[in-house]
């Protein structure tokens, strides 16, 4: 927590400015209750109007003051805490765009989403109260015990007692809060991790009718979070009624021992009243210093969940951008072998193969064989155990990592579309694409035809993830959206799965015509999208089984023999 505080360091100037009026406003407050002696035990008792008329008004006055301060300072520590919400949503935020794959996956979506909004908006709060309360509390309790000191030392040893005892019960809610405030932050994210795969794959468990099944599983997530609140909550149920119970305790135990000081003549009643006034000053600014103490642990706990995002350092380096452009887009594995992060086995061994700017490159092979990783691997979303891949002559760590993209137009296997227009979504690839480019790339990836039938055209509007799009379209506009940007290396995964045997192949003669000069891989699973590549890849189990053309690998390649048996010959439709 201290070490996100130090993030209100631009904010210099709004928190001297609480702390400031926080200051008056307690003085004031400290003030105001002498001042009601004074006319007790002076106006009233010697029946002097003048002199409670006078006294009276400086208390509105003085009472006016104090509330002004807190206005201004509770604006303040809204503002201020807002504004250092703000900025920490947008640290991590730019730290979580830092990220390579790896640790995106690490933390899970989920867990990230819960720490971006809940856990800075817990922190937010307990900023806040710490910015009102900071001053307030111990300025208010001292300067209380000193006031009530003055007024009657031997009656002040009432708060010898009581001050103890709520140390004591502010000292065991935080042994007992703070590992349940952790836990329960666990296990929001555990709700909010059921959540989103009910949400995002609702079609599948509708069809498989799963939906007792997913029921019941979100009811055991939000009861395991239910029980951890609920016990939570049981201690801070009970705090404050025990506190109250002390704090009254102390009143009587005033009243009590001070009536006998009256009585004995060493006391005046404005003076019980005063005191009385400033034992509740005392004691309730020690359960606002509890309230921080009961919101701290939790926003500690938030603030351990913020920072460990925030510490992450990125496993991938990345050199500063030196404007180089990759003009050629020749790619080269040496020797290459990756595992992922955990896996036991490596998915890639010992891969080595150049390819040449104006062919195409198809990558064939069974499931899992690691095909996508391959594309994966030119994009650097993660770096190779061994061996090393050149783009242009050089490693691609050597690259900017913006550089090396720049030059890639990626299709992914699952396309993926973002809130806004189809023009939107292709201006993804370029942003200053004209309406003649993007007209463009719709018609070589196959899309003019079903975009020209919307109303609105490029304008139509995509609903989030593209749910109201067909598989087969998505892809088109995310080929589209590659194609715009004329890269020197176009990466297909499996793009063409969604298509149709005519379309697909309509879209393979357009990209022939289109593409001439850069760098084409295509990763299939059927031999009719790849047969008329210039190199055939043929993976197996991470290695390679096979290198070279359709006709080639028919007669030399036992596993692509295998494949093409597989899928019997399909003859295009064009
Ligand atoms: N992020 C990941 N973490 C751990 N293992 C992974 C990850 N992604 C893929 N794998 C594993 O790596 C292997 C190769 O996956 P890859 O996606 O490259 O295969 P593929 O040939 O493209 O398969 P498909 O044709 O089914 O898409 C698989 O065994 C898969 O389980």
């Amino acid at each position: 927590m201290k070490k996100l505080l130090l993030g209100l360091k631009p904010y210099k100037i709004g928190v001297a400015i609480i702390l400031l009026l926080t200051l008056f406003r307690v003085l004031a407050e400290l003030y105001l209750p002498t001042l009601m002696a004074d006319i007790v035990d002076y106006g009233i008792v010697q029946n002097d109007i003048q002199y409670m008329l006078e006294i009276g008004g400086w208390m509105i006055g003085v009472a006016a003051f104090g509330t002004i301060c807190a206005c201004i300072s509770s604006f303040y520590s809204s503002k201020v805490g807002s504004s250092f919400a703000k900025d920490l949503r947008q640290k991590m935020f730019y730290k979580v765009e830092s990220f390579g794959v790896e640790e995106a996956n690490r933390v899970g979506i989920s867990s990230l989403i819960n720490r971006t909004t809940n856990d800075i908006n817990q922190v937010q709060q307990v900023t806040m109260m710490i910015l009102r309360m900071v001053v307030l509390a111990p300025m208010m309790c001292i300067g209380g015990i000193v006031m009530a000191v003055s007024k009657n030392a031997k009656l002040s040893l009432i708060f010898v007692v009581a001050i103890p005892v709520l140390a004591l019960i502010i000292y065991l809610v935080i042994k007992k809060g703070i590992p349940l405030f952790k836990v329960m932050q666990g296990k929001l994210d555990n709700l909010n991790g059921v959540l989103r795969e009910n949400l995002t794959g609702v079609r599948v468990i509708r069809s498989f009718n799963k939906e007792e099944f997913e029921k019941e599983r979100f009811l055991r997530a939000n009861e395991d979070l239910t029980s951890t609140a609920l016990r939570v909550n049981k201690i801070m149920a009970v705090t404050m009624p025990i506190m109250m119970i002390v704090l009254n305790l102390s009143t009587v135990a005033i009243i009590w021992f001070g009536g006998i000081q009256v009585d004995k003549g060493n006391m005046q009643v404005g003076d019980i009243m005063a005191f009385v006034q400033y034992g509740m000053q005392i004691m309730f600014s020690l359960m606002m210093v509890s309230m921080i103490f009961v919101m701290m642990p939790r926003a500690s706990a938030s603030a351990d969940r913020i920072n460990e995002i925030l510490d992450i350092l990125p496993t991938m380096t990345d050199k500063v951008s030196d404007g180089e452009m990759l003009n050629k887009g020749e790619i080269e594995f040496r020797n290459v072998s990756f595992s992922y992060p955990l896996a036991e086995k490596p998915v890639l061994e010992g891969l080595s193969f150049r390819l040449q700017p104006g062919k195409t490159t198809a990558i064939i092979g069974g499931t899992g064989s690691g095909k996508s990783t391959v594309l994966h691997l030119i994009s650097r979303f993660y770096d190779v155990n061994n061996g090393e891949i050149l783009v242009d002559g050089k490693n691609i760590t050597e690259y900017a990592q913006s550089d090396l993209r720049h030059a890639i137009g990626y299709v992914p296997q699952k396309a993926v579309l973002f809130s806004g227009t189809i023009a939107d979504n292709i201006r993804y690839g370029k942003e200053d694409a004209t309406e003649s480019e993007i007209l463009e790339a719709l018609e070589t990836s196959q899309s003019k035809e079903f975009v020209d039938q919307l109303e609105l055209g490029i304008e139509s509007q995509i609903s989030q993830g593209g749910t109201n799009l067909s598989g087969g379209q998505k892809q088109r506009l995310s080929i589209a959206r590659a194609l715009v940007r004329k890269p020197r290396i176009y990466l297909f995964d499996d793009s063409f799965s969604a298509l149709d045997y005519r379309t697909d192949a309509n879209l393979r003669k357009a990209l022939k015509k289109d593409i001439t000069d850069a760098n084409v891989i295509i990763v299939a699973q059927r031999v009719s999208t790849i047969k008329d590549a210039d190199t055939i890849i043929v993976l197996d189990e991470g290695k390679i089984a096979g290198i070279g053309t359709h006709e080639q690998l028919l007669i030399s390649c036992s596993v692509y023999q295998e494949i093409v048996k597989s899928q019997g010959v399909v003859e295009e439709t064009v």
